[in-house]
């Protein structure tokens, strides 16, 4: 059986840096052929970054991702890496000069064939339909007498079309470039596909997968082989770089035709013979290589790698070097800034404690324990003087008055990040309160970016005391003071003010969330469901009733199968109201309190 030696290249790349990342992918081709691979495998999409949205659109960009490809391809040759088959992702364009997302196959110091990705994805937070030309045909390129067929992530995801061509065509190994976020549990997803599709086709399937930070996405990276029976060959880690390496004997190609018929597919399949001698152990035995198996981090730890990423990523890839937030002493600001620690270093996080009139002493004590324990900066500003030359201007009571107190400190958090640039201010909401809106409006809701905001409260508390055990397992000190993990929360706006004065208690809350938000269910099934209809009701209009805010609300890491943003798009001005738990929705006009 010939023998193949596999390098799964997971990436960080930037979006739009095509240069950087093309520098970047002949790095690690530089590191695959050390360790003596004959094919490497860089994401979907690599040298352009994923998701590229409307630069895809400008014909400059498609032309530079196209001379890039090119330019690998002679590096490659130029530094006696051109008997290397290198699979890498770009955008390029077809004849038409519709866009294509792509993955070219090069060898030689060529450009030698590309595969034009089949299934476009349009759900969750893709538009592929808005960008790509759909490809028609498979490619399969023999390499050192191994057929190896390509596919681009979705195509996996769906039945049918590439994986079904790949099996027509008796591909010995299905290689399938990727781009695929993290979702909360989606390697075991995947996994479960990856072993579906190999038994499909019948052979081995490797899976790479891009690492890092994308405005709101963070990719995992979790690249892998399967074998066609199921058995894991190879796992790359999560949220880390990394070059994985497999052995594999796969079976000998026979094949001769260069074209194949429409199958049942309904793909042609083209063949690209002959990159390479055979190789099989027995006429070169390798060295063996240490095939990773990287171990799966539990729940709460590939959560918060995943919120570490995001905001170390967003920063780093926008010249971002500190960040500002409010600390309240209350679990959201900690928990955010406990991960600002984590993602850039306490030296360039700054905690703002901004006392009122109505804040707790323990709001103070708990903020000044945050920053012993965590080493951030720590500063005081009080803002009672500033509310009160508002007031005195502006004569406010009621809610305008409680919101006054979050807007003056958010002006402090954006005085003192423009003053120390490059910088933004983290803003502290959770999903819970983005759904609900419970946040002032250019008040605590201001800032660059959003850590925890598609972190509902209750998952807020579970990863503060995940941290805080983490911390004690490694021998250093907890981050969270406890009398933050077990406060009543307040937003302290008022004398006494619980969150409970106007929201159900988070427990509850973050279930009526999950169904309506989380799995679009409607008013009526929840209350059969076994919902209180009054109070399902009461929260759907809190939700339906903050889109506006949502919408100016900052970027945020995506963690869960629907996040707030480009997951969940409705409209602002919107007449519909799901009201009714009889009907399941009401128009606007039917009710009288819209
Ligand atoms: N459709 C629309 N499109 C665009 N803007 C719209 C709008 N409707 C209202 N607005 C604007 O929004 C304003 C109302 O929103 P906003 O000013 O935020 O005020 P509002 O939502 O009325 O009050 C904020 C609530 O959040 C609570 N809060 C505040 C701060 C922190 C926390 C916490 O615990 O984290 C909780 C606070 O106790 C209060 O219950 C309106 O006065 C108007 O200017
Ligand atoms: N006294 C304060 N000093 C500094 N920042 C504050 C203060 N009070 C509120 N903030 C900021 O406003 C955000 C909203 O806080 P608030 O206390 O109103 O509600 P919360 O959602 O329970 O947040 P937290 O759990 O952080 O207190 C906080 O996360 C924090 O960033
Ligand atoms: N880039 C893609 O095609 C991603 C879509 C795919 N379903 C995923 O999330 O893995």
């Amino acid at each position: 059986m010939p023998h193949l030696r596999l390098a799964l290249a997971q990436l960080n790349t930037t979006v739009g840096a095509v240069e950087a990342n093309a520098d970047a992918a002949l790095e690690w081709c530089r590191a695959a052929a050390r360790s003596g691979a004959d094919l490497v495998l860089l994401p979907e999409m690599a040298l352009t970054g994923y998701p590229v949205e409307d630069l895809a659109l400008r014909t400059s960009f498609v032309d530079a991702s196209v001379a890039a490809v090119g330019r690998l391809a002679e590096r490659l040759e130029t530094e006696g890496l051109g008997g290397l088959v290198v699979v890498v992702g770009h955008l390029d364009r077809a004849a038409d000069r519709r866009p294509e997302n792509k993955a070219s196959v090069l060898h030689g110091g060529r450009v030698l064939a590309g595969y034009e990705k089949h299934h476009l994805p349009n759900y969750g937070v893709f538009d592929e339909y808005r960008y790509f030309r759909p490809g028609t045909e498979m490619l399969v390129v023999r390499v050192r007498g191994v057929d190896v067929a390509l596919a681009i992530c979705e195509d996996l995801w769906q039945d049918g079309g590439p994986v079904q061509a790949a099996a027509e065509a008796g591909a010995g190994l299905l290689a399938v470039v990727n781009a695929s976020p993290y979702e909360s549990a989606k390697d075991d997803v995947r996994l479960e596909l990856v072993r579906r599709r190999a038994a499909e086709v019948g052979c081995p399937l490797a899976y790479v997968n891009l690492v890092g930070g994308q405005d709101e996405l963070v990719f995992d990276g979790d690249s892998m082989v399967v074998a066609a029976d199921g058995e894991v060959l190879a796992r790359g880690p999560q949220f880390v770089e990394s070059l994985v390496l497999a052995d594999l004997e796969l079976a000998a190609a026979t094949a001769t035709e260069v074209a194949l018929p429409v199958g049942p597919s309904g793909m042609t399949v083209r063949r690209v013979l002959d990159l390479g001698p055979v190789s099989t152990p027995a006429a070169t035995p390798p060295q063996p290589v240490e095939t990773p198996m990287a171990e799966r981090l539990d729940r709460l730890a590939e959560i918060h790698a995943a919120l570490v990423l995001g905001l170390r990523d967003y920063c780093a890839k926008n010249g971002i070097r500190t960040v500002f937030l409010g600390l309240s002493g209350g679990i959201d600001s900690t928990l955010v800034a406990s991960i600002a620690c984590d993602a850039l270093g306490a030296e360039n996080v700054h905690g703002i404690s901004n006392p009122g009139a109505w804040s707790s002493e323990h709001s103070r004590s708990d903020a000044a324990e945050l920053a012993r324990r965590t080493g951030l900066h720590f500063s005081t500003v009080e803002i009672a003087p500033m509310v009160d030359a508002f007031e005195a201007a502006l004569e406010l009571d009621g809610v305008a008055a409680e919101n006054l107190q979050a807007r003056v400190r958010a002006v402090i958090w954006m005085a003192r990040s423009n003053q120390d640039g490059p910088s933004i201010v983290l803003a502290c909401g959770n999903k819970t309160e983005l759904a609900v809106g419970y946040s002032t409006i250019y008040g605590d809701a201001v800032g660059g970016f959003a850590p925890i905001k598609d972190v509902p409260k209750t998952l807020v508390w579970e990863l503060a005391r995940w941290r805080n055990e983490q911390a004690g397992r490694r021998g250093e000190t907890p981050p969270v003071p406890e009398g933050t993990i077990t406060k009543e929360p307040s937003a302290e706006l008022r004398p006494g003010q619980r969150d409970t004065d106007t929201l159900p208690p988070y427990e509850v809350l973050d279930r009526v969330l999950e169904s309506y938000v989380g799995t679009d269910t409607g008013l009526g099934e929840m209350v059969a469901a076994g919902f209180d209809a009054a109070l399902v009701q009461r929260v759907v209009q809190m939700v339906d009733r903050a889109e506006y805010k949502r919408r100016q609300y900052p970027p945020g890491t995506k963690i869960s199968f629907k996040a707030f943003g480009r997951d969940r798009r409705l409209p602002i001005t919107n007449g519909w109201r799901e009201t009714d738990p009889g009907r399941g929705g009401v128009s606007v006009s039917d009710v009288t309190d819209a």
